[in-house]
């Protein structure tokens, strides 16, 4: 099967800045794709990119076997920008109205208004709603055209608690029609929670790429903390070199040994470190493996 879209060695820069770095992403159609990563990391010039608002420097994007701007012409997909302006003093159902005109074969305004949980709030004045309706209401423009793909740049950053479970049980509906997702976010949670795959960037880069529960397991390994004495300004390049460590810190004598496999390292570090005291081994849990994925560490270390 065609993939839904693929994007190959993407590169841009702005000015001394490189945005986005050799981004090599193929989803197959129906699958629900978190793209993660802190502020910074590329994921809305990735998006950018995928949607043919930005051209590339190098690298290609197809959607479905087309260029992105012909897929967009074609109204395969749909795209919540993370801030675009909504006309003020149309109604929501005016506005869904006015965007159902620009598509070929757009679905019936109520359907839409339904399928986006607007229909409370149809006939107020966009300048008139909150945030996180506001966002709601993007989502409600993005479905307009019945896409296959909706690409969703931070869906539910101005949204509260019950706004944010509310847009994700919409959105479960939309995915269970097999349509594919591809949505931008800081929140660990949400990735665990809605996507069925994480495509994790920091600086740029993809850093880790897979199933939830993969990038899990190769991410939140075990941190290893010891004390090692007369260290010396080699010490943390020989820490990281040791079997199962994936990364080293130390300061003033304390180690931090980020571990796939910290029985290995803890075997490593008593060969090599025999004095090595105060030696304590905890689990991470995903969020601070995020963090530690996300740091700006050496380049390579966590690949
Ligand atoms: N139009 C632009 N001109 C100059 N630099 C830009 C432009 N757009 C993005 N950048 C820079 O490119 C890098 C990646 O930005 P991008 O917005 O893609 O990251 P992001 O992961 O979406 O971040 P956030 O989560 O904050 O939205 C950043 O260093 C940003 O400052």
């Amino acid at each position: 099967m065609a993939d839904a879209f693929s994007l190959e060695g993407l590169v841009k820069r702005f000015g001394d800045v490189l945005a986005v770095e050799d981004v090599s992403v193929r989803v197959a159609p129906g699958e629900v794709v978190a793209l993660l990563g802190p502020n910074g990391a590329g994921k809305s010039t990735t998006i950018d990119m995928l949607l043919g608002l930005t051209r590339p420097d190098a690298g290609q994007v197809r959607v479905a076997g087309l260029s992105a701007a012909e897929a967009m012409d074609r109204g395969m997909v749909g795209a919540m920008a993370q801030n675009g302006t909504l006309l003020r003093d149309a109604t929501v159902a005016e506005l869904v109205g006015l965007f159902a005109s620009l598509h070929r074969n757009p679905l019936p305004i109520r359907e839409v208004l339904k399928r986006a949980g607007v229909t409370e709030y149809a006939n107020r004045r966009c300048g008139k709603l909150s945030g996180g309706e506001q966002q709601r209401v993007r989502f409600a423009l993005a479905l307009v055209g019945d896409p296959d793909l909706l690409v969703l740049d931070e869906p539910t950053a101005a949204m509260d608690v019950d706004g944010r479970r509310r847009f994700w049980a919409s959105m479960r509906e939309y995915t269970e029609t097999g349509r594919t997702v591809l949505f931008a976010t800081h929140y660990l949670a949400e990735a665990e929670d809605y996507a069925d795959r994480v495509v994790l960037m920091r600086h740029g880069r993809v850093v880790a790429d897979g199933p939830v529960g993969e990038v899990r397991a190769a991410v939140a390994g075990r941190v290893l903390r010891a004390v090692i004495p007369n260290a010396t300004r080699d010490t943390e390049a020989a820490l990281a070199t040791l079997p199962g460590v994936s990364r080293a810190v130390l300061r003033a004598g304390h180690a931090e040994l980020s571990c796939a496999d910290s029985d290995a390292a803890i075997r490593g570090l008593l060969r090599e470190f025999p004095l090595a005291a105060n030696i304590e081994i905890t689990a991470v849990g995903l969020e601070e493996a995020f963090i530690a994925l996300t740091a700006d560490v050496e380049e390579g270390a966590l690949r």
